[in-house]
């Protein structure tokens, strides 16, 4: 019989009941005890619904308060000294001090979990750390699901892949001497320092006896299987990481132990197959969805005492599964295996929304071509029957598939000959300006006349719960379109007001309409659906609601002139407008699978580029096209990285190519590290960049300058994941350090990134300091 088995099932709940109980729980509204009863009540629902979509071997331990990587830290003892861990079980204090900082301490950094909108919690070495055992909750809900009958897998990083995705750390930034607090807003940071006398490879040896220690544990549990998440194995690692590999899993697989099914994920590990097929591991796991050629590498003198198990369901996106392509796959396969194939989705489901079954707004015609997470395990339960029983066992099933599928291809709904005749007249148009940056430059200070080191913010002011709560009862009736726009027409004057107050040169309007800054645009272009519950974890408490990209994109109407132009009409200053860029709105929505994501991305850089030319009619001189996503788009293999950097730059270029010399192009990036994607950027060819860099001391800003950046710049020198208000002082001094190292008269003062998350409180002081830092240095440096 082929084993349906699942990696991961998302933790946060059909109505986002994880978000409820843990931000209750933060505000005192309930208890340690009533959120794990919480806890156990998503668990259990959530293995319930796995068991009868029939998954044989459901995973365990997927499900966390924050963050697996965090968790996996914890069980490991893998505690920075600056939470006084005091050893024995780590308690749920010190699990979200690490989390999201404590009164005293910093929280651990944050960053994107390979190239998904995921991010978690980066473990932390020292040379001298030891690794204990210290927490009993794997073994605990390995518990609760064997008592509830449930067939439980548990699913732990892996070792290369913990080591390899943690920092090394200076002790004293372990201590908490350095670094400032923050809050759990913080995603993403630049590059910590690293120690330089050590590699966290050696801590391998320390490492293991504690992944041993729970696998011997889970054995005498009763656990059969236990997986293992490699991913990092998709990564170009270096030999001697390759090489450890071996070690760790010979150590990891004496003794009694379960069996352990290596599980990777996001792209291939074809370069290894020889490698992973003689490892001692019982079974692995490969993503077919994003790299089917990997079947056959793999197939050829599979070992005979391994099963393997195939991810042909997307765990990524949210398109009904091609069945017919699926089994064709599967087919050669079950041929060579019989009984050792396995069948799964491609990675965990937690980057799928939950079920499709709750989208009632969503018309019948769409739906039909969707499968959220529950939708993906039925999918793989048909798969599995068609193997062993033969497709007229699920006849019916494969039928309906087979229409969605079709469907899906042929809807006149998906494809717009006039957009595609526009990408045609496009042809190979690179996107350049009319003239390079020193002509644009001089004519943008003509029109502008900014001061020198001109203060800017990024975009968005706080979201406050009134703003939310506004836009839910717009959402249900019970606040008319009228008075929902009067209300955020005011928050804009409140905006536009407090930024003439402050004395701010380039102002914004504030952002209080939209909900994301890429749902919004997503609700208002054509070729995109949204959903009301289709949310995904983007970190801790935090989720978003990606758009889904289903057909040709264009732009029906303007999307921002109105509110850009009744923000300009409050003041004399030139009112920046805002947009969210090509790259960024695709990589933060589900896109279509049918065609090149690089097609899509001049789609949407075509709509963007129609937006930029309507806020320019309407008197709009500066448009900052935002692109936070740009790194995270990187293809995980380095040999792909040019291909990529190729067509986003030109997609950006194209949203901005419209703008005359005398319109100045902002960009923005942040949560990434940018140091080796420097060239990429430049080839943006915006005219300023602002950019997260106070958080890295403006460590960033020396790449800028080797690499010698030609345009103007903004690093960051407000650091918004933090409740704190920097200091004059400290903002002087940041900027102070950027002067030495990009030329004055190219440098914009401004925040790390949008204060949306941020309370006014915060917000006021800290760009009241913002101003008077840059008063300064301008005195000093002007
Ligand atoms: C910059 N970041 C973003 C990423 N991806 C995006 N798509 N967008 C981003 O901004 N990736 C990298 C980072 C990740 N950072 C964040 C930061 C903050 C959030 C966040 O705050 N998420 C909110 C949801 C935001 C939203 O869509 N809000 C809607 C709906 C709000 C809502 O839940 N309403 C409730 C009722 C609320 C009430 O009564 O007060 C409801 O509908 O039931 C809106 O504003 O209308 C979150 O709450 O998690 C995400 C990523
Ligand atoms: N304009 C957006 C960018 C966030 S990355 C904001 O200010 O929130
Ligand atoms: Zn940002």
């Amino acid at each position: 019989m082929t084993r349906v088995h699942n990696l991961g099932f998302p933790r946060i709940g059909h109505k986002r009941e994880l978000k409820k109980a843990t931000e209750a729980y933060w505000s005192g509204e309930i208890d340690g005890a009533e959120l794990e009863a919480r806890g156990a009540q998503l668990r259990e629902r959530h293995w319930r619904i796995q068991q009868t979509c029939g998954v044989d071997l459901v995973p365990v331990g997927d499900f966390t308060f924050y963050d697996q990587m965090l968790d996996m830290s914890c069980t490991l003892g893998a505690i920075p000294p600056r939470y006084d861990f005091a050893g024995g079980e780590v308690d749920r204090d010190t699990f979200f001090a690490m989390a999201r900082g404590s009164k005293t301490q910093p929280a651990m950094e944050m960053t994107k979990w390979f190239d998904t909108n995921y991010h978690y919690i980066v473990p932390e070495f020292h040379e001298d750390m030891e690794f204990r055992l210290s927490s009993e909750r794997i073994f605990a809900q390995v518990k609760e699901a064997q008592a509830l009958g449930v067939k439980a897998k548990p699913v732990l990083v892996g070792p290369l892949t913990y080591l390899w995705l943690g920092k090394e750390k200076d002790l004293d930034i372990a201590h908490g001497e350095a670094g400032h607090r923050h809050d759990e807003g913080c995603a993403g940071h630049g590059e910590a320092p690293r120690h330089s006398g050590f590699d966290r490879l050696s801590l391998l040896p320390k490492v293991l006896p504690v992944y041993a220690e729970i696998l011997a544990k889970l054995a005498a549990a009763g656990v059969e299987w236990v997986q293992m998440d490699e991913p990092a194995l998709v990564l170009d690692l270096p030999q001697e990481w390759l090489d450890a590999l071996d070690t760790a899993y010979a150590q990891l697989t004496q003794g009694k132990t379960p069996k352990i099914l290596l599980a990777t994920y996001f792209e291939s590990v074809a370069d290894h197959a020889a490698r992973l097929k003689a490892l001692p591991v019982a079974g692995l796991h490969l993503d077919l969805r994003r790299t089917p050629a990997q079947r056959d590498v793999f197939l050829q003198n599979y070992p005979a005492d391994k099963i393997l198990s195939l991810g042909v369901v997307d765990g990524r996106n949210v398109w009904r599964t091609d069945l017919d392509a699926a089994l064709e796959l599967l087919a050669p396969a079950h041929k060579a295996l019989g009984d050792r194939l396995w069948i799964a989705p491609s990675c965990s489901l937690m980057h799928s929304p939950v079920d499709l079954a709750q989208e009632t707004e969503l018309d019948d015609e769409l739906k039909s071509w969707l499968a959220f997470s529950v939708q993906k395990l039925d999918e793989l339960s048909v798969l599995a029957r068609a193997i062993d029983k033969g497709e007229s066992a699920v006849a019916q099933e494969l039928e309906a598939a087979r229409k969605a599928v079709a469907s899906r291809k042929s809807s006149p709904r998906i494809h717009n000959a006039a957009v595609n005749a526009r990408l045609q007249e496009l042809g190979n148009d690179d996107g350049q300006r009319h003239s390079p940056f020193p002509a644009r430059a001089q004519a943008q200070a003509a029109r502008f006349k900014l001061p020198p080191f001109p203060t800017t913010t990024i975009g968005s002011f706080p979201q406050t719960p009134e703003i939310r709560k506004a836009r839910l009862q717009n959402r249900k009736g019970e606040l008319s379109d009228a008075k929902y726009h009067k209300m955020m027409e005011a928050e804009v004057a409140l905006v536009v007001k407090e930024q003439e107050r402050l004395g701010l040169d380039v102002p914004v309007h504030g952002e209080p309409e939209r909900n994301d800054m890429v749902e919004y645009f997503g609700e208002q272009l054509a070729g995109f659906a949204f959903t009301r519950h289709g949310w995904v974890q983007s970190y801790g408490s935090r989720y978003v609601k990606p758009p889904l990209i289903f057909g040709d994109v264009s732009r029906p109407h303007p999307m921002t002139v109105e509110w850009a132009k009744y923000a300009q009409s409050l003041t004399s200053k030139p009112m920046k407008g805002m947009l969210t860029g090509p790259v960024t709105i695709l990589q933060w929505s589900f896109v279509r699978d049918d065609q090149p994501r690089e097609r899509t991305a001049l789609q949407i850089a075509l709509a963007i580029r129609d937006e930029v030319k309507d806020l320019i009619d309407a008197g709009i001189g500066i448009i900052q096209i935002d692109e936070p996503a740009y790194r995270e788009g990187l293809p995980l293999k380095r040999k792909d990285w040019d291909k990529y950097l190729g067509w986003a730059s030109r997609a950006f270029r194209i949203s901005a190519q419209i703008a005359p010399d005398d319109v100045q192009i902002h960009t923005h990036m942040c949560y990434s590290e940018f140091n080796d994607i420097l060239p990429a950027i430049a080839a943006m060819d915006a005219d300023v960049i602002t950019i997260e860099t106070s958080r890295s001391q403006m460590e960033l800003l020396d790449a800028f300058a080797t690499f010698n950046y030609p345009n103007e710049i903004g690093p960051g020198v407000y650091d918004i994941h933090s409740p704190r208000v920097p200091s004059v002082e400290e903002m002087v001094q940041l900027m102070e350090k950027a002067a030495k190292v990009v030329p004055a008269e190219r440098l914009w003062v401004n925040p790390d990134c949008g204060l949306k998350t941020r309370k006014w409180a915060e917000v006021t002081p800290a760009l009241e300091n913002m101003v008077k830092a840059t008063q300064e240095i301008r005195q000093r440096l002007a």
